[in-house]
């Protein structure tokens, strides 16, 4: 892949003859930003292309891209299960294909026929704009078995992956250039990007870092009460549960007060409950915002509750398959149709993620002939996780200036690092901020590509940035001793 710095050198006929300059695009388009593929992740692709051609020697191997939760693309094995079903959907003439059973386990023969029907026989086809029947039923019975409450397959939108059903929400909601949208900060920059890009206005909540990253509902009272003070039209708010990038898991009691915020606030409660499988501390599971809400009762029930799920992540991690859901509680019939009337601009999600989806919420249970296999791989990858998260949160706090919150949850820790007054220059002369030169002279010297705590927002004077603790066990401790090398190299570099 180019990097954009030379593919835009590369354009040699006058700008006057173009139409698609930067000053004529759409400004939204511009100024919009998502750190997690930023700087970083392209200076982490022209070294990954420089040590594959040896055209340029580098003090390492190879890139860990830490910068994305991307499990798969660090060596995490799929799910079996879940892969012979994908496979015999996608060539159903494996089904009776002679010795099909030495390879696929009988419960993935039979759901893929069952698939494989419900899509109208071939996963080619088009499939219903809000996702197919089947799928929406069974995502519903997931709900409803999690949570204890009703479910209605006509209030759940299967969608290309997470991203895509959180751009529509904020698109319907934005509907013109006053309207805000409450965000935490640090935040997943698909929220920040995606209401710059639809002109709207990020309304931040800071998270409180002393807190292992809590959110006070009296700080997002202060948010809501600042904005609409500056003439916002307040309308939603943006709660990551478990968080990215902070990992950090709400208990109910946070829950309850955040329901009720929304409530008297007049506020669509946006739950991006993606990492919800991914909670690591007994101590605080996780609870959606839908069992939250039912449990408060009826003078609740009128909320408008969105609460988004994805295959990218949890122990599933099928990211590039694009597989995902949402869930619209309290909203409107005639806006429902107006959802669907947009989704269905783009036909339909992906047909293999939403067998994915099916199978997330549809796993093989006990009794199943593929139960055992399935338990066991679940069960070594989320074990595997929690290792990792507190191998890597303990490296990082060994670390002199690095304090790093244990992960709750999610797949990302991001350690506070304070930086010599040295580098906090070097970098401002370079127009970049402190943490990113930390980043990027840690990317150029050990191959490891993380994000700046800039890319996520973070309290004035404050220095951060996210890793995944997705690199495999086996090459953790080398893993480790790269950063710790860096790190003392760069204080003394910086001293
Ligand atoms: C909180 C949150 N919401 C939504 C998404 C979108 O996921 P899908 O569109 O794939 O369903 C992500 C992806 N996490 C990004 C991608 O990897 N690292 C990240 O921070 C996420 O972290």
């Amino acid at each position: 892949m180019l990097a954009f710095s030379r593919l835009r050198s590369t354009i040699t006929s006058s700008p006057s003859d173009k139409v698609l300059t930067l000053p004529k695009i759409n400004q939204a388009v511009v100024n919009c930003e998502y750190a997690v593929r930023g700087a970083l992740a392209i200076r982490a692709e022209e070294l990954r292309e420089e040590l594959a051609s040896k055209r340029t020697a580098h003090p390492f191997a190879k890139v860990t891209s830490c910068n994305i939760g991307n499990p798969q693309q660090l060596g995490q094995t799929p799910i079996t299960f879940f892969r012979q079903v994908a496979a015999l959907t996608e060539y159903p003439a494996l089904l009776d294909a002679p010795g099909v059973a030495d390879i696929f386990a009988p419960d993935a023969v039979e759901r893929a026929r069952a698939l494989l029907q419900a899509v109208g026989g071939s996963v080619g086809a088009y499939t219903h704009s809000q996702g197919i029947p089947l799928i929406r039923q069974n995502v519903a019975k997931f709900i409803e078995e999690r949570d204890g409450y009703p479910s209605d397959p006509d209030d759940i939108f299967l969608t290309a992956g997470a991203s895509p059903g959180v751009q529509l929400i904020l698109q319907t909601l934005i509907a013109h250039e006053k309207v805000g949208i409450m965000i935490p900060v640090p935040q997943y920059p698909l929220y920040t990007a995606s209401i710059a890009l639809f002109r709207g206005n990020a309304v931040p909540y800071f998270l409180n870092e002393e807190d292992t990253w809590g959110l006070d509902v009296n700080e997002l009272i202060r948010s809501v009460k600042d904005a609409r003070a500056n003439g916002l039209d307040v309308r939603a708010l943006c709660v990551i549960n478990p968080g990215n990038p902070t990992g950090a898991c709400l208990n109910v009691d946070n829950m309850r007060k955040i329901v009720e915020l929304c409530h008297s606030e007049k506020l669509v409660l946006l739950a991006d409950e993606v990492y919800q499988t991914n909670t690591y501390l007994p101590s605080v599971p996780f609870t959606s915002f839908k069992k939250v809400l039912r449990s408060m009762g009826p003078e609740f029930s009128s909320l408008e509750l969105v609460s988004f799920h994805s295959i990218s992540k949890g122990m599933v991690g099928e990211c590039g398959r694009r597989g995902g859901y949402f869930e619209c509680v309290g909203v409107s019939d005639e806006v429902k149709e107006m959802l669907y009337k947009v989704a269905s601009i783009s036909l339909c999600p992906p047909a293999q993620g939403q067998v994915l989806v099916d199978l997330m919420v549809r796993p093989p249970v006990k009794g199943d002939a593929s139960y055992a296999r399935y338990k066991e791989e679940i069960d070594g990858i989320y074990e595997s996780l929690k290792r990792r998260a507190a191998r890597l949160a303990a490296a990082f706090n060994a670390l002199p200036g690095v304090s790093c919150q244990p992960a709750q949850g999610s797949m990302y820790l991001f350690p506070s690092v304070t930086l010599p007054q040295k580098a906090v220059e070097t970098a401002k002369a370079q127009g970049m901020a402190p943490d990113a030169l930390y980043c990027m002279e840690l990317l150029n010297e050990t191959g490891v590509c993380v994000v700046p705590g800039s890319g996520f927002h973070q309290k004035k004077g404050t220095w951060h940035f996210r890793s995944t603790f997705l690199p495999p066990e086996k090459e953790m401790e080398s893993f480790v001793a790269r950063i710790k090398g860096f790190h003392e190299g760069f204080l003394k570099r910086y001293a």
